[in-house]
């Protein structure tokens, strides 16, 4: 693990001694938008834009499952990193299911920030939604790259997941699931005192209750419509039991044993779209792998197994 500084990378972990042993995440950089008509300097058009991701890392994979529910597969082109984050950060090195870099064929992903930057300071991040035409990174941060996929684009179809009179509903969601959960995975797992550790896995546990409950009469987290706030959760809950459980210390419970969490996982996996971004091989290597002050050995564990392709019964009980 790394960053760049001045342009030069660095060799350096999370810094968590200045925040009593608190994660705190740092903002992404590039925060450009693609828009249909072009207003921001980055039209929507296909063909004009290239995508960074790692399958590990549930930032990146909402974009892939935006990019895929948008129909938008031949439109944006993809590569993918060697899902085991090297003391150089994301590299192209060969790994089944992961790709070269098919536009600069670089070594690590640093070398395409720098490309659009030669002076950037920050970390190195997936995703990275890279812009052909002016050789420029629009955005690194995922939540704004699947907005701009939903509505930023002439070309894929013209399903809206984020429809204006749920925005408001959507935004709540969104927030209270960031920070609690998507997030609050990270807060536990990194927190290096007891005190920070125990916080962040009280918020995750209490909120993953919260949502459990709110599924139990609706068939997603706003009403019956799928939206952007289940792919954000969806992420995060399909590598909680294979992941998180183990390697962030988050063991009050699996995902499995909810009373509604597993049905609805399984629902939004077998959703066209979810499942095929899911590469089980690349989240638990990334995670054990990638990770060495917490997971200093390098050890993988071999279970456990799940499939999320047993039948689930959310389809038939909300009648849609
Ligand atoms: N806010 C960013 C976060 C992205 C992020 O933290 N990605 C992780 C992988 S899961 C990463 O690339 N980490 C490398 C680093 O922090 O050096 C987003 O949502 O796009």
């Amino acid at each position: 693990m790394g960053l760049l500084i001045d342009g030069k990378w660095v060799k350096q972990g999370y810094d968590t001694l200045k925040t009593g042993g608190r994660f705190i995440r740092t903002e992404s950089q590039f925060r450009k938008f693609v828009t249909k008509d072009g207003s921001s300097g980055f039209r929507g058009d296909s063909g004009r834009y290239h995508l960074y991701v790692s399958l590990a890392c549930p930032w990146a994979s909402r974009t892939l499952i935006v990019r895929n529910l948008k129909g938008l597969q031949n439109d944006i082109s993809v590569s993918v990193v060697n899902p085991i984050s090297s003391e150089n950060g994301w590299t192209f090195e060969e790994y089944e299911g992961s790709t070269p870099d098919t536009l600069s064929n670089s070594r690590f992903l640093y070398e395409v920030y720098l490309k659009a930057n030669p002076e950037y300071t920050g970390r190195v991040t997936v995703p990275v939604l890279w812009d052909k035409e002016t050789n420029a990174i629009v955005s690194n941060e995922s939540s704004e790259i699947i907005l701009m996929m939903n509505s930023g684009f002439s070309c894929g179809n013209d399903l809206n997941f984020n429809p204006e009179e749920k925005k408001a509903e959507i935004d709540e969601i969104n927030a209270f699931v960031y920070d609690k959960i998507n997030n609050g995975v990270y807060k536990a797992g990194h927190a290096t005192t007891q005190q920070a550790y125990e916080e962040a896995f009280t918020d995750l546990f209490d909120a993953l209750e919260v949502i459990d409950q709110r599924l139990e009469n609706q068939r997603y987290l706003v009403g019956n419509t799928l939206t952007l706030a289940d792919v954000r959760l969806f992420v995060t809950l399909v590598r909680f039991d294979v992941a998180y459980v183990g390697i962030f210390k988050c063991n009050l419970k699996r995902i499995e044993d909810f009373k509604n969490l597993p049905e609805y996982l399984r629902d939004l996996y077998q959703t066209p779209g979810f499942g095929d971004t899911v590469n089980f091989d690349h989240i638990k290597n990334g995670y054990y792998r990638g990770f060495g002050n917490i997971n200093p050995t390098g050890i993988v564990p071999l279970g456990p197994i799940v499939d999320y392709t047993r039948p689930h019964n959310r389809d038939r009980a909300y009648g849609i």
